[in-house]
């Protein structure tokens, strides 16, 4: 063969490899997202790796940031910037509902997902004209499926302003737009909601993110009416976890820096949190015990996608496509994937140990109470 020719064929075979890669096997789990749009969020491309490296100095030590007043505060900031960081990894990666769910026999995770979300909505008796809250949500996943299931209206809160655009982009896509579903930004332990404006609310794996349960289940309780119910999915140790077991608690520090958590609560401590700000526990129950299947299979099942995903994130840095940067966020993910599904295997943690809450019918407001 010619020169010529062998660099031809050399070049066509190697364009055609990126090509796979990238845009065939690098749209990971949803079409959509695909690798070649990894944004960092609302970060400039220049500062990803800075944005990083100030993430990682500030959630290195979990329970240290919850423990000083003066870091509890800077916590939202750090899980805004934490969501700037992996926001496009995770719907490439996951999909548009951010949570895990029981697997199902025979279904897919995108279904076992849906049913995971409805079954809030049937917690809460959600119905057509009834408003809901959504705390933290995300990319609106959850909500649309709420929304569309028991057609509710739902508002949506998140911290993050590049969820929200992403998130009314996709209601937008669903034919879902504003009444059905509305996203604002804010902070859920300081609402920018009226008193007792909401029928009922839901969180769904993210109140973990609160320094002080108290304070995002005071402001929920506020914004309720009197009668309404709130359903939380809540990350919690299980007492199978051992304090003085160093495997235990490397695991559960391992989840809590590669998730932006200030420190994981006991099991225990949930309904005692509620009641302390007038919930009334109606249920309470853990969805991640037997008869439910593995909720961490999904994350294990994919060693070979993981390797692909790593390659493709690395290749696209190195072409700059992707910022500098997003390797490390993409490897801290792979370590954090690495403990949850330990957490999982060993029972110590659970992500979704369910509380059913009611603030009383009787309840006066907060003006009225002072
Ligand atoms: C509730 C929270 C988020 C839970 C999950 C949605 C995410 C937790 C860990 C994430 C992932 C880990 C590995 C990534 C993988 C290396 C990458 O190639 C593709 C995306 C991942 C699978 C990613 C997806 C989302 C998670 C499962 C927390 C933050 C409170
Ligand atoms: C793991 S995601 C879950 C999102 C959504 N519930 C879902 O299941 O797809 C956690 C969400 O909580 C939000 N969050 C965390 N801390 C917050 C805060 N202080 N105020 C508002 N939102 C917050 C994040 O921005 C993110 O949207």
């Amino acid at each position: 063969m010619e020169a010529a020719t062998m660099v031809w064929t050399a070049a066509v075979v190697g364009a055609g490899l990126v090509y796979w890669f990238v845009w065939v096997m690098g749209a990971a789990e949803v079409k959509g997202k695909r690798a070649v749009d990894l944004k960092m969020g609302s970060i400039t491309r220049d500062k990803v790796q800075d944005k990083y490296t100030q993430y990682w100095s500030f959630f290195r030590r979990p329970k240290e940031t919850a423990t000083t007043a003066a870091s509890a505060e800077k916590v939202p900031a750090f899980v805004d910037t934490f969501y700037n960081l992996v926001t496009d990894i995770y719907e490439w990666g996951w999909g548009q509902s951010f949570h895990f769910s029981p697997s199902l026999p025979g279904r897919s995770h995108r279904d076992a997902t849906r049913v995971h979300e409805e079954r809030v909505a049937d917690l809460l008796g959600a119905r057509p004209g009834h408003r809901l809250l959504d705390v933290g949500c995300g990319v609106g996943g959850p909500m649309r499926a709420i929304a569309a299931h028991s057609g509710s209206n739902v508002v949506g809160i998140t911290i993050n302003e590049y969820q929200v655009n992403r998130a009314r982009a996709h209601n937008r896509k669903a034919g879902l737009d504003s009444p059905r579903c509305e996203v604002v930004c804010g902070n859920f332990l300081s609402m920018p909601f009226p008193d007792a404006s909401f029928d009922g609310a839901y969180s769904i794996e993210a109140t973990c993110h609160a320094p002080r349960l108290q304070d995002v289940y005071g402001e929920v309780y506020r914004v309720l009416k009197p009668g309404g119910l709130y359903v939380s999915y809540e990350w919690v140790t299980t007492p199978l976890y051992r304090a003085e077991d160093p495997d235990h608690v490397e695991c559960i520090h391992g989840i809590e820096r590669g998730d932006a958590l200030p420190g994981l609560r006991r099991q225990d401590e949930i309904a005692s949190i509620a009641k302390e700000v007038g919930f009334e526990v109606l249920k309470e129950q853990d969805l991640a015990l037997p008869p439910a299947l593995p909720w961490w299979t999904r994350l294990k099942m994919g060693r070979i996608a993981y390797w692909r995903n790593s390659l493709v994130v690395r290749v696209l840095t190195m072409l700059r496509v992707a910022p500098k940067g997003v390797s490390e966020v993409h490897e801290m993910l792979y370590e954090t994937a690495q403990h949850l599904t330990r957490g999982g295997e060993t029972g110590i943690f659970t992500p979704m140990h369910m509380v059913l809450l009611r603030k009383p019918a009787a309840a006066a407001s907060t003006e009225e109470a002072n």
